[in-house]
This record gives C-alpha cells, sequence and structure tokens, in this order.
C-alpha cells in the first residue's frame, strides 16, 4: 500500500474539518479526491503533504509515518498545490535549478535538464512565471515536483482554470507519472478528469469519506437501475448531505 490515512480527525478554529477520515491508496494508482467546496480535500492533502498535523489519526507513506516528520517521509512526496509558486524573478529553469539543489541533487542542471525533456518543457523554461499561459506554470510544477523522484504525486485541482486543450496537457503529465509507476493523489471539480484519469475516487463531504471506490461504482451506488452521468451522482450525493445537516 502506497498511503494509509487511518482515522484522521482535524478541526481548525475549533470546528471540525475533517472527521475519522480513513483511506487507502495502492502503488501506482490514481487517486481522485472529490466533493463539493469546503469538504476539507484541500486540507486532507496538506496533512498528506506534512504541512499540518491533524488532531488524532495515522498518516502511513510506504510505511513511514507523517508524525515522525522524517527526510524520508517528505522525500516520499512531491506537492503541487493550486496557486503558481515560482518566483517571480527567477526563470522557470532558474527555480527548478534552485529547487534542485535545496533538495540535495548531485547533478543538478542534468536532473532539470531530465525533468524538462520528460515533461516537454521547451525553450520557454527560460521565460519568467508571468509571460506563461496557466498550462504552462501548472506542467512545470508537475515536472518541479519531479525533481527529488517522489514515490508520491499530491496534487492539488492541477487544471482548474484551464482551457480543454491545456487540460488535456495536464492530463497526459499525469498519465506519465502513472507510467512511471508513482502514485498520485488528485483533487478536481471535474467529473471528466475523475472519469478519465483516477483509478478510483473518494467523495469526501463535510469532512468525511461517504465514498470510496470506482467512478462507474459510485454512478451505480446512487441510481442502481438507471444509468446517469457522474456529475449527477455528484450533486445528488452533495445533496444529500444538505439535506441531513
Ligand atoms: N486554517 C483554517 N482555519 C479555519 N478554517 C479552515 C482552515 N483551513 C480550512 N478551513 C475550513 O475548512 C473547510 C475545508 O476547507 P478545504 O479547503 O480543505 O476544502 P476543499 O474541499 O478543498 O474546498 P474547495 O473545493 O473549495 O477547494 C472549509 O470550510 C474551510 O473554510
Amino acid at each position: 500500500m502506497s498511503i494509509i490515512v487511518e482515522k484522521i480527525c482535524c478541526s481548525r478554529k475549533g470546528r471540525a474539518i475533517l472527521q475519522d477520515v480513513s483511506l487507502m491508496v495502492q502503488v501506482g494508482e490514481i487517486m481522485g479526491l472529490l466533493g463539493p467546496n469546503g469538504a476539507g480535500k484541500t486540507t486532507l492533502i496538506r496533512l498528506l503533504a506534512g504541512l499540518a498535523r491533524p488532531d488524532s489519526g495515522r498518516i502511513c507513506m510506504f510505511g513511514e509515518d507523517a508524525a515522525k516528520r522524517s527526510v524520508k517521509f517528505r522525500r516520499l512526496m512531491g506537492l503541487v498545490p493550486q496557486e503558481n509558486t515560482f518566483e517571480s524573478e527567477l526563470t522557470i529553469e532558474q527555480s527548478m535549478l534552485c529547487s534542485a539543489r535545496l533538495y540535495g541533487i548531485a547533478n543538478a542542471r542534468a536532473k532539470v535538464e531530465a525533468v524538462c525533456r520528460e515533461f516537454q518543457i521547451g525553450s520557454w523554461r527560460k521565460k519568467y512565471p508571468e509571460k506563461l499561459s496557466g498550462g504552462m506554470k501548472r506542467r512545470a510544477m508537475i515536472a518541479r515536483a519531479m525533481l527529488s523522484s517522489p514515490q508520491v504525486l499530491l496534487l492539488d485541482e492541477p487544471s482548474v482554470g484551464l482551457d480543454p486543450d491545456m487540460r488535456q496537457e495536464i492530463w497526459q503529465a499525469v498519465k506519465k507519472l502513472k507510467a512511471a509507476g508513482k502514485t498520485v493523489l488528485i483533487t478536481t471539480h471535474y467529473m471528466e478528469e475523475a472519469e478519465k484519469l483516477c483509478d478510483r475516487i473518494a467523495f469526501l463531504r463535510a469532512g468525511q469519506v461517504i465514498y470510496q471506490g470506482t467512478t462507474a461504482g459510485m454512478r451505480q451506488k446512487i441510481s442502481p437501475q438507471q444509468e446517469i452521468s457522474l456529475e449527477d451522482a455528484f450533486v445528488a450525493l452533495a445533496l444529500a448531505g444538505r439535506r441531513t445537516g
């Protein structure tokens, strides 16, 4: 098992954000985190990345306990957050070189070359982030996260705000990660993305995992007799929460 999340509870300012969240992600799997706004997806990603601590529960990656905050744990995973994190005064290439040196990668320049080739980051790597489209930046962020050769990639809404063309490019990049045997956890509001990209999904609502399985399984669970779209299944699950909550 690549990621094990066991009974995680997390609160902020006295309010429960995640309640008893358990999740298992297999090695080489693309797992999608779905759910309405405010369900707790980003909070879970932040906990997995070691950027915040849960109140209780356990997170393990490849057998390494997150609570230990070890270098080994941090090196297991690469995080691609929602917002652009490239330095505005550095070119993409300079930023990548800085990251590679911070990671202590021996031949930093060669590694940057290799990931740029892998993720088709051409001559535009010499440009400053403000000159690049959202899709280019997002692809470069995925490439940068790969510099330390992590086993697990955490992608927080990687294709939000991108046109269909750019979105497909991001999907290709994510498929490359899977082909390389990486485990990917991805949050998304795009049902097409979940359907086309994710092996399995977990649906969060008000801080709880209420479904874990395939997208087909979720559609079937909501409407066993008649085939419905994933979007309709999503809305039904989200609305059921509003009625009971
Ligand atoms: N540091 C914090 N202090 C107080 N509340 C917080 C904090 N971080 C998150 N929250 C709250 O926790 C809830 C879950 O937020 P989170 O960003 O994890 O949801 P999400 O599922 O990623 O939402 P979205 O789909 O809109 O990105 C929200 O109600 C948010 O306001």
